[in-house]
């Protein structure tokens, strides 16, 4: 069923520095094609017109987001994240929930190849479903656990049956996901995903399948990734 009526903000965490790409800047602020990474993954969110209001959780000392102009349809609020990806989520539905809003969808800026259509399934799932609701992908890979001492030896298989790839957005009620990452904690170092966070204390959100090419920017090569999955999208759009 589509929830047309709801309106809900959407939560991007963007307060990250990109460790693990090795760069000078944070990877929000690569550029792919005519915008930021950052740009590509709010224009993604703000495409269903469900979402009436985007938060975007920034570091306190980011100048680069100052000098961007989000061309969306709803209003763009910028707000100090943490030193945390959890405490960064905190402090964007906290804002969304001062303003009114009571369905948050959350984002992260470092996946901007997300489509409407996973988009809309998972807002729709989320509403629906009483604990939330995620993108994820089922592992489709042989899944090896490597031995204690010795990280490039295997110990053994692990079956791969009912694991899955948790992605985002991710979409709760702002109440439940406020009240969990009050309950346990922003530095908590379980929490990596909002769903963690409802899990930990007591729910179940629905998994919904999301597409392939929702992939987050995380290592050396994977703008590459995106930008062949960013122009691809524009030209199916193109011939729509
Ligand atoms: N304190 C933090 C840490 C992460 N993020 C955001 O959470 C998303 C997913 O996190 P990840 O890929 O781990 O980003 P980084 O923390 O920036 O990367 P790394 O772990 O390599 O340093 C990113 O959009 C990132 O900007 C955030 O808002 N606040
Ligand atoms: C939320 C997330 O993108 C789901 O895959 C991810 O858990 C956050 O990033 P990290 O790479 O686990 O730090």
């Amino acid at each position: 069923m589509m929830h047309n009526q709801l309106k809900v903000a959407a939560v991007i965490p963007a307060a990250g520095i990109g460790s693990r790409m090795g760069l000078a800047e944070p990877k929000q602020y690569l550029r792919i094609a005519d915008k930021t990474v950052l740009e590509h993954s709010v224009a993604a969110v703000a495409a269903d017109n469900r979402v009436a209001a985007i938060y975007i959780a920034v570091a306190a000392d980011d100048i680069r987001v100052q000098s961007i102009h989000f061309k969306t349809n709803c209003p763009v609020h910028l707000v100090v994240g943490g030193a945390t990806r959890a405490a960064s989520v905190f402090a964007g539905v906290a804002a969304a929930q001062a303003d009114g809003f009571h369905w948050v969808v959350v984002h992260d800026a470092a996946r901007p190849c997300l489509q409407l259509s996973e988009l809309k399934a998972v807002i729709d799932a989320g509403i629906e479903h009483g604990d939330g609701a995620i993108l994820a992908l089922p592992v489709a890979d042989t899944i090896k656990q490597t031995q204690v001492a010795k990280a490039d030896i295997i110990a053994n298989s692990v079956p791969r049956e009912g694991l899955w790839r948790a992605l985002t957005p991710q979409v709760f009620r702002a109440e439940q996901l406020i009240e969990a990452l009050r309950q346990l904690g922003v530095e908590h170092a379980a929490i990596t995903d909002e769903a963690s966070a409802i899990e930990l204390t007591g729910g179940h959100p629905k998994l919904v399948v999301g597409q392939q090419t929702n992939i987050k920017i995380t290592q050396p090569g994977d703008e590459r990734l995106a930008a062949m999955f960013i122009a691809l999208m524009a030209k199916e759009q193109a011939c729509e």
